[in-house]
């Protein structure tokens, strides 16, 4: 059992708060002034990946008090906890255990007394030898063609980290193989997606790991009825169908064979689940030996976040720094923004795993907390972003701290455009952070009327003092992409343990799913419904009246 501390309860917690009161004033960019070595002092690289984190409002007492914080938390217990197989998912009563899906270090991990790696072991030989036997052509499909579309059908968890994954390594994408993606119910999707298909050369990947949501059930039964309207017969469903999940019994009642099951485990949460079976996907688009650079990559920022003290451990910073603005500045929101088309998907993947992880109001004792937990998470790839929202980031009330991540190294070194791109990257923290005060402004407009110019100097003037993060990569490789997300992912698990609440159970999304399979029997049939509040029985009146 995790020690449960109340931070506000803690003496880091009460001296926070007070120094917060100093720090309210203080300008990010006189701490550069006054301290020549802050950019030294505060960054870190690791691997290939350049973080920087000076261009926060934060001095070195700030961090020291944090560091303390997490202390109090008993942060160190925790995370040992975790890698360690303890079941820290209380409310499930489940270990987490996500990090053995990419341990190679030879060493045995426990939960429940037994040893996971050789399962783990097991089912990663099975992709392996899935995905050669895709590769090379000797997966066949039912009129002997070569396997060219892969159709991974699947939602949150069992869709996010494959479609972000794949997508920000498309320039690893093997020849000959189109990954596509169905997640929504809405039958706009799926009609699109097999509108581009052959059933003969089309694989389709059943990733559920419970195999009961509805969405997903739905659209493989679409997907297989449709498969079936060109091959026939039930017995070619197995060249063509394999399922991803932990529940046997339920993949074998929809028809698809134990031999064509890649299994995982309850100790894997669906938002961490990409390292698992759930990764098939991306391992059948960038190869086998790509997609285990990416488990690689992911362990090397275990190896970090367990042993590195947490004044040279990025995830504890990160973590820190978060909550630093949600709980004494009071933002609540985090920008993610990604300099890399291919990572567009990134934000997107992260707001599932930070929002279901953190977006609690219950402390682990069962009590509401009286202090904000996990802030909401955005964000769009840059420069789309900057030509879109950054007007409020830039001079809107709300305080957003962002985090910049960009790569060095393009793969698309065409003409001007990434030293165009990373121009902007580097522009946009220093500007967040310089801001531009009234005398600039007025010196800019020299030219004009004394009159208009002191008019317009208001709107054009930046306050400034706007914190962000800088992640510089080498390179978006599939073993730093690896890195990236790890690091990410043990943010979300820094954050929970201090502000005290569950991350890995998730039973606000219940609610939405009780009531919508109320709601469908009655929309069948034309009889007015009178069962809800007057607005929802209003809605779904007018719907069946439009539909007749
Ligand atoms: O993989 P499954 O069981 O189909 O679940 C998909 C998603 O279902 C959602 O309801 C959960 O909140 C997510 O955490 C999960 O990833």
């Amino acid at each position: 059992m995790l020690p449960k501390v109340n931070p506000t309860e803690t003496s880091a917690w009460k001296d926070l708060t007070e120094h917060h009161s100093k720090m309210k004033a203080l300008q990010i960019k006189d701490l550069f002034t006054e301290d020549p070595k802050r950019f030294e002092t505060m960054s870190l690289v690791f691997k290939d990946l350049l973080f920087d984190y000076s261009k926060n409002r934060i001095t070195d007492e700030t961090m020291n008090l944090l560091f303390e914080l997490a202390e109090e938390c008993h942060l160190n217990t925790a995370i040992e906890a975790m890698f360690s197989g303890e079941k820290i998912n209380e409310t499930e009563d489940r270990a987490v255990l996500h990090t053995a899906l990419r341990n190679f270090s030879g060493k045995p991990v426990s939960t429940d007394g037994k040893d996971v790696m050789p399962e783990v072991e097991e089912v990663r030989q099975r992709m392996k030898a899935f995905c050669e036997k895709v590769h090379s052509g000797k997966w066949k499909g039912y009129t002997g063609k070569t396997i060219r579309h892969i159709v991974n059908i699947g939602i949150g968890g069992s869709d996010l980290g494959p479609v972000m994954v794949t997508e920000a390594l498309r320039p690893y994408w093997k020849q000959g193989i189109e990954a596509h993606f169905v997640s929504n119910i809405d039958g706009t999707q799926i009609s699109e997606t097999l509108k581009q298909l052959n059933p003969e050369e089309t694989l389709f990947l059943i990733a559920s790991k419970t195999f009961t949501t509805q969405e997903t059930m739905t659209n493989a039964h679409t997907a297989r009825e449709w498969f079936l309207k060109s091959a026939k017969a039930e017995k070619y469903v197995a060249k063509h169908f394999v399922a991803l999940s932990t529940n046997e019994e339920d993949v074998m009642a929809f028809g698809i064979a134990r031999d064509n099951m890649f299994g995982f485990w309850d100790w894997v949460g669906g938002r961490y689940s990409l390292w698992s079976s759930i990764g098939l996907s991306i391992a059948l688009t960038i190869g086998y030996d790509n997609f285990e650079q990416l488990l690689k990559g992911a362990e090397a920022s275990d190896v970090h976040f367990r042993t590195t003290p947490f004044k040279e451990n990025i995830p504890v910073i990160m973590g820190l720094i978060g909550l630093w603005y949600t709980d004494f500045f009071g933002a609540q929101t985090e920008a993610i923004l990604p300099y890399d088309q291919y990572m567009h998907r990134f934000s997107a993947y992260f707001q599932q795993g930070n929002m279901e992880s953190n977006g609690k109001h219950v402390d682990r004792n069962g009590h509401p907390v009286s202090y904000p937990t996990g802030p909401i998470v955005w964000g769009e790839p840059g420069t789309n972003g900057q030509h879109a929202f950054y007007q409020l980031i830039h001079q809107g009330t709300p305080l957003i701290p962002c985090d910049f991540i960009a790569p060095a190294i393009s793969h698309n070194p065409i003409g001007k455009h990434h030293p165009i791109l990373l121009s902007n990257f580097f522009a946009q923290t220093e500007a967040l952070m310089n801001g531009k005060d009234a005398e600039e402004v007025a010196e800019e407009l020299q030219s004009m009327d004394e009159q208009e110019r002191e008019k317009l100097v208001p709107f054009k003037e930046f306050e400034g003092n706007r914190p962000t993060n800088s992640f510089l990569l080498k390179e978006i490789t599939p073993f730093s992409l690896g890195a990236l997300i790890a690091l990410y992912e043990h943010k979300i698990f820094t954050q929970g343990i201090l502000w005290n609440i569950f991350s890995f159970d998730q039973w606000g999304v219940e609610l939405g799913k009780q009531l919508a399979k109320k709601v469908l029997p009655e929309l069948d049939g034309d009889k007015k419904i009178d069962s809800h509040d007057s607005s929802t029985n209003g809605l779904i009146n007018q719907y069946k009246e439009w539909r007749k």
